[in-house]
């Protein structure tokens, strides 16, 4: 055996986002499907052969997308969901639609991919008999073959993932898909093993996840076929962001290697290796340099772990590789201007991370010694012994965090304040807060960066903008307005660059989904508010409107959750952090008159730990968290909260636990589910479940948005239920968020009149 150089995935987007910008020239016409597919061939050779470059030995195919893997996997098999049958099997335009909905199909339902920030589409099964449409990974394979002469690995989510993961069918009938599945799957295998592949990555994340017995005999079922069909192939069984359960089961599965997390596994896969050992009859895909974070490695530090493994394995049977996939990560650090010089130095994105990889793998080889690496990290090493990690006033916050208020006068008592404050309708209609983010925002942001445009003229633009929606709202007659979060490139990256402690970069951009990015900030020292950063804006929305104008803020546990956090201490440290910050945004505001404040939080849900046994911790961190930020405002003060994108039934009593007066959740494109879990939770406060889908451009009908309303009023009380779009309207144009308001308004109007009727005639 040779030790080898692996990467498991590599971001779609390119180092200037060309993914993004090719699929969003397509989908608006502006180039033809010919020019699609030839853009994203360069581009998917290019990271190939880049990989190559940097000396990585196994170069995964099959990680690049037109849109998200999961996808991909559905579509190859034929899981078309039955609204899409018309279309033709395979096309592309299925796929789009499949995505991101058609004018009469809705899109399929898309969720978080485990603790991250990226978001798959959640095939249907229905009761579709899978096929193989078109083995997509042996195109890869042969392609990055003929153009580049490059035998690459294959990579592909594994099937009982797949399964686990998708959703409209029965689970009772999970055996019966897998059992049409696992033949498809083998002439996939069989197939690439017959062009020449040697080695095929297979994903099966849901390994690190509480799994129960069940699903461990449906493992030995699968890999037990595959080995039997494929006994040459090397199959790399593959795990990420967690260490694995199973692990003496899962290790002695018929395939040639494992693929394991060390970075985010808190030490138990290297303990589970202590005491059961390791088959010696398989290669350790060991994954070592953190895919999940922007830090450079300290290369001594992993070349000592890599010296520990040897006492289970030969070293000689090691894979080097990344924790997982680098789709988390910015492409690479090069092009970044304008970051302090020293944090500069301390990071390492995609492309660094490979070079990491590269030397380690040397080292393993001999080619590298532990001294040649003791200088590598030098600026990092500095920086965590920088002032910006050692605020004083900081520490002496925390240190003090019991004298921060966690607890408010009873919701019972505050309730009717309320009530009387501002005299709402019942079901009071309001939106999520951003309004569309258009080409002349963001080209305007885009010049005053540049400083071509005066602090002032940015500043009356983004009036403009507000005063111009304040008349819209008013116009559609919503009841609780927004001013719109024109003056934000992102929910996160805005108050990253206002806080002390967070830097952002220029082009550290991450798939989030589909074609949209962001650039998570990157909190790198200690986190203090600096001035306010909302009071400006909201302040003056509210001037003009005598409707209450509700204040617009990201909640502690979102912005660190989709940061880059500094690894030096506690990540719940950093939390506290944030929380005393934004608890001085959200005084600001209510200083400044504003009486309803929203609090979002829609990655509280993502940042669940995957296995149960971590989660009281997280979720009483998380709570607690909100509540320092919130709890200090005045009883008469109402403060709302948002989430989207997630399952919910598991945290209700977290979500309770928050005590904000109003929620607003996410929940059309699963609006039974979520609906069904408050048969069983009684919540008593207020709460708006999103009654249209906001990522189509669909404009929904009033008998959908009613349906919603109604479907909702059978579980919550009338004087509970707000409505509300599923989140904020910034991915939307002017037309289509303008035309889904009215259609909204008017459902509202509808069911309170239905309302009043009923209690009139009862
Ligand atoms: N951080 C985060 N995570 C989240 C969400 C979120 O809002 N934020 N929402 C959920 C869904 N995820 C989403 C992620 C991204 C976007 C999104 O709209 N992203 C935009 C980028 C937003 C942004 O930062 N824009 C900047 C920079 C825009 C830009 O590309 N500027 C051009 C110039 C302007 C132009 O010609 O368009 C350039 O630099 O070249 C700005 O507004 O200033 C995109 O990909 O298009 C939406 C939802 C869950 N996770
Ligand atoms: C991803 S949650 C978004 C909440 C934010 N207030 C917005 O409306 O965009
Ligand atoms: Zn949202």
């Amino acid at each position: 055996m040779a030790v080898f150089s692996s990467n498991l995935g590599y971001p779609r987007i390119g180092e200037r986002r060309e993914w993004k910008k090719t699929l969003e020239s397509f989908w608006n016409g502006a180039i033809s499907e010919t020019e699609l597919y030839d853009t994203m061939k360069r581009l998917r050779l290019r990271h190939v052969q880049k990989q190559m470059k940097k000396g990585i030995d196994l170069i995964p195919v099959g990680d690049f997308s037109l849109y998200d893997h999961m996808l991909d996997m559905a579509f190859m098999f034929g899981y078309i969901p039955s609204r899409f049958q018309h279309m033709s099997r395979g096309s592309l335009e299925t796929y789009f639609a499949m995505a991101r909905g058609a004018k009469h199909q809705s899109a399929l339902e898309m969720t978080k991919w485990f603790n991250t920030n990226y978001h798959y589409i959640v095939p249907e099964l229905e009761n579709t008999t899978p096929i193989l449409v078109e083995n997509r990974l042996l195109h890869l394979y042969e392609e990055a073959k003929q153009e580049l002469n490059i035998d690459t690995k294959p990579v592909m989510l594994g099937p009982i993932t797949f399964l686990l993961l998708s959703k409209k069918y029965d689970h009772n009938d999970f055996k019966t898909h897998l059992s049409s599945l696992i033949p498809i799957y083998i002439q996939v295998l069989k197939e690439l093993y017959e062009a020449g592949v040697s080695w095929v990555q297979i994903d099966e994340p849901i390994l690190v996840q509480d799994i129960d017995e069940t699903i461990i005999r449906f493992f030995h079922d699968v890999y037990d076929a595959f080995h039997a069909a494929l006994p040459s192939l090397h199959i790399i069984l593959q795990t990420y962001y967690e260490s694995i359960s199973h692990y003496k089961e899962i290790v002695s599965l018929p395939v040639a290697g494992i693929g394991l997390d060390f970075v985010h596994d808190e030490g138990i896969n290297v303990s589970h290796m202590r005491k059961w050992g390791f088959p010696d009859d398989k290669v350790l895909a060991a994954g070592i340099i953190d895919g999940r974070n922007v830090w450079k490695s300290s290369l001594e530090a992993k070349a000592n772990f890599i010296d520990h493994l040897a006492h289970y394995i030969d070293v000689d049977r090691l894979i080097i590789q990344p924790s997982c996939s680098l789709l988390h990560v910015p492409v690479t650090v090069q092009h970044e201007q304008s970051l302090p010089p020293l944090l500069k130095e301390a990071l390492a994105f995609a492309d660094e991370k490979l070079d990491e990889v590269y030397e380690l793998t040397q080292y393993v080889k001999g080619d590298r010694t532990i001294d040649d690496f003791r200088h590598y990290d030098r600026h990092y090493q500095s920086f965590v012994m920088s002032s910006s990690r050692n605020v004083q006033s900081v520490q002496e916050a925390l240190a003090n965090i019991e004298t921060y208020p966690t607890k408010r006068i009873d919701y019972s008592k505050r309730k009717h304040d309320h009530k009387k404050r501002w005299n709402l309708p019942v079901l009071p209609t309001t939106t999520i807060g951003s309004f569309p983010q258009t080409k002349e925002i963001r080209q305007a942001r885009l010049k005053w960066k540049k400083g071509e445009w005066t602090e002032e003229h940015y500043q009356s633009f983004i009036r403009k903008e507000i005063k111009n929606w304040i008349h819209i709202q008013e116009k559609l007659d919503i009841d609780v307005l927004v001013h719109g979060e024109f003056e934000r490139t992102d929910m996160v990256e805005f108050f990253g660059e206002k806080l002390t402690g967070i830097a952002c970069t220029t082009n550290g951009w991450v798939q989030s989904y589909g074609s949209r990015c962001v650039r998570p900030p990157i909190i790198f020292g200690d986190v203090a508010f600096n001035k306010p950063m909302t009071v400006d804006e909201t302040a003056y929305a509210q001037t003009l409107t005598h409707k209450p104008v509700k204040g617009m803020l990201t909640g502690p546990v979102t912005i660190l959750n989709w940061s880059f956090v500094r690894n030096d201490i506690d990540r719940f440290h950093v939390l506290r952090q944030l929380a005393l910050a934004i608890r001085e945004e959200v005084l600001a505001l209510e200083k400044n008159g504003i009486g309803m404040i929203q609090v979002d939080e829609p990655a509280l849900r993502e940042g669940l730990p995957l296995k149960r046994s971590k989660r009281t911790r997280y979720l009483e961190a998380a709570v607690e968290a909100f509540r320092l930020a919130t709890c200090s405002v005045q009883p008469e003060t109402q403060i709302h909260t948002h989430m989207c994108y997630s399952q919910f039934e598991d945290i209700i009593e977290a979500i309770d636990a928050l005590d904000a007066d109003v929620i607003s959740i996410e929940s059309s494109r699963s609006h039974g589910e979520l609906v069904h879990s408050f048969e069983i939770y009684r919540y008593e406060r207020e709460i708006g479940l999103g009654v249209y889908d906001i990522h189509s451009p669909r404009i929904p009908t009033i008998e959908e948005v009613g349906e919603n309303i109604e479907r909702a009023l059978q579980v919550l009380d009338h004087h509970q239920f707000w409505v509300n779009p599923d989140c904020g309207l910034k991915t939307r144009n002017a037309e289509e968020a303008i035309a889904a308001l009215k259609v909204m308004v008017e459902a509202a109007k509808i069911y309170r009149q239905k309302l009043v009727t009923k209690t009139v005639s009862q």
